[in-house]
């Protein structure tokens, strides 16, 4: 199925970073690092015209989806299912041999165990230079930054996370994934281990890895339980996955699926459980599908050319045309949530179209958490919780909310086949670049995020 899989080498290709708005379709090719994608778009050495037909006089843009199978300069081949594999340029291995010991290593961001946590769980997400994009005159900024942000949000966080028991339930619900994915592979024939690797509490990347060497596997499928593509997730995690610069991962056989949001077993999966919660609504064709996405800022899409709105956008898409094909008619939106600190984040905010669409006589409402495949503090608390409250408030009769995939057993499924889909891709993987981020605005940026409202939101 559709994925889009790419292996480590020193060979990359990514959004044209001088687009004002860039579409998934107008990649150009680069030569680079592979962890620098999306994340260091002043790097490029390649000056593009900005045009779709002929963006650099170096190399040629991909462009039509990259849906047919082209090949480019540096020996890439994109074929019909957003796949990037390798030709004579990288050592491609053969699709797995029965010898090969396989493992799979899910990227997820971790969560505070307990209260006690929640303020160094908060410093680590702070201290990620994906997170808090400083310029690169200021990067020494970042761990202060990080302790004063996580000592002044601390108290607020607590609150939430008291008010979903106590902590967050992403290890469990994670590790549940994992028994659950390795059970749907061994029902497949491709006996796997699966680990689970958090960016920001345990288990960190460190300790899979060590796992993972521990049990001498030959092969390994990286899979982010994040659908759509960010710098700030997936992009984050995988920089860390790259930058341990361990000598038995450097040698390892390895696949990356980089995003997965238009697969047919998540977006039929999806479709399921919003048919399943519409039947609950008094008269269920009247009830608004209100998508409401895990927001970014602006800057992230608008200058370092984030494919994650885009992502969002063609995943929505998708699950309405299903939902059409299965003859659900009902109105849609989609808004973003979560928004943190004093710059600007994707629109339309959640808070603000919920109070909007009460205003304007909208009775019935289902909300569809789409950007993270377990329940967490966002749709445990702010969901269920505070938006709830808000359109109740705002004259909507009606509420209903779309569970999380969590372990649905056609979804994990949907992530078995992802997974041996992946693993002929599998390259050995290259050591390591920095990440940048703009420097412009510079003395703006840090004035914000000093004196902004970081703390309050
Ligand atoms: C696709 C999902 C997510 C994106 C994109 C994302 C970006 C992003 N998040 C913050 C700030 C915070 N995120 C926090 C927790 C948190 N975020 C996600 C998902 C995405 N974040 C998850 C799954 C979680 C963990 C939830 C849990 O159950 O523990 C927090 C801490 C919670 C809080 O205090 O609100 C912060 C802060 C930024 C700044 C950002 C993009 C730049
Ligand atoms: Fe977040």
């Amino acid at each position: 199925m559709l994925n889009e899989i790419t292996s480590f080498c020193d060979i990359s290709f990514r959004l044209c970073p001088k687009l004002k708005t860039p579409k998934l379709n107008n990649y150009i090719i680069l030569e680079g690092r592979h962890n620098s994608w999306y994340s260091s778009c002043e790097a490029s050495a390649i000056q593009c015209t900005h045009s779709v037909d002929k963006c650099c006089n170096k190399t040629p843009l991909l462009s039509a989806n990259h849906r047919l199978s082209k090949q480019n300069p540096v020996g890439k081949v994109f074929n019909s299912a957003d796949v990037c594999t390798f030709t004579e340029t990288a050592s491609k291995s053969p699709s797995h041999a029965t010898e090969d010991k396989i493992g799979v290593l899910l990227l997820n961001l971790g969560g505070p165990d307990t209260l006690n946590d929640v303020q160094a769980f908060l410093y680590n997400l702070f201290a990620d230079p994906d997170i808090i994009r400083l310029p690169r005159l200021f990067r020494f900024l970042q761990l202060p930054l990080a302790q004063l942000i996580s000592v002044l949000r601390a108290p607020k966080s607590k609150e939430s996370y008291a008010s979903i028991g106590g902590g967050s339930p992403l290890r469990k619900i994670t590790d549940e994934q994992a028994d659950a994915l390795k059970m749907a592979l061994e029902a497949k024939d491709v006996p796997a281990n699966v680990y689970v690797a958090m960016r920001y509490w345990h288990p960190f990347t460190e300790e899979a890895v060590h796992q993972i060497k521990r049990d001498k596997i030959t092969k390994l499928v990286v899979l982010p339980l994040y659908p759509q593509y960010s710098i700030s997730t997936t992009g984050s995690s995988i920089r860390i996955l790259q930058s341990l610069d361990d000598m038995h991962l450097s040698g390892l056989p390895v696949a990356v699926i980089q995003s997965w949001y238009q697969r047919e077993g998540y977006i039929k999966t999806i479709v399921d459980l919003i048919e399943k919660e519409l039947r609950r609504f008094p008269v269920p064709e009247e009830a608004m599908i209100f998508f409401s996405a895990h927001g970014v800022p602006v800057s992230y899409i608008e200058k370092a050319g984030d494919p994650y709105k885009d992502q969002m956008e063609e995943c929505i898409s998708l699950i309405m045309q299903e939902l059409r094909s299965r003859g659900t008619n009902n109105f849609h939106t989609l808004a973003y949530q979560s928004r943190v600190g004093p710059v600007e984040w994707l629109k339309p905010y959640t808070d603000k179209v919920l109070v909007e669409l009460g205003q304007q006589g909208v009775k019935s409402l289902l909300a569809v958490p789409i950007s993270f495949v377990s329940e967490h503090i966002e749709t445990l608390e702010e969901i269920d919780m505070e938006y709830r409250e808000l359109a109740l408030n705002s004259g909507i009769e009606n509420w209903g909310r779309v569970p999380a995939l969590n372990c649905t057993s056609s979804f994990i499924t949907d992530l078995a086949d992802a997974v041996i889909e992946a693993l002929p891709s599998a390259v050995s993987m290259s050591s390591t670049t920095s990440i940048s981020s703009d420097d412009d605005n510079v003395f703006d940026y840090v004035i914000k995020m000093l004196f902004g409202s970081v703390l309050q939101s």
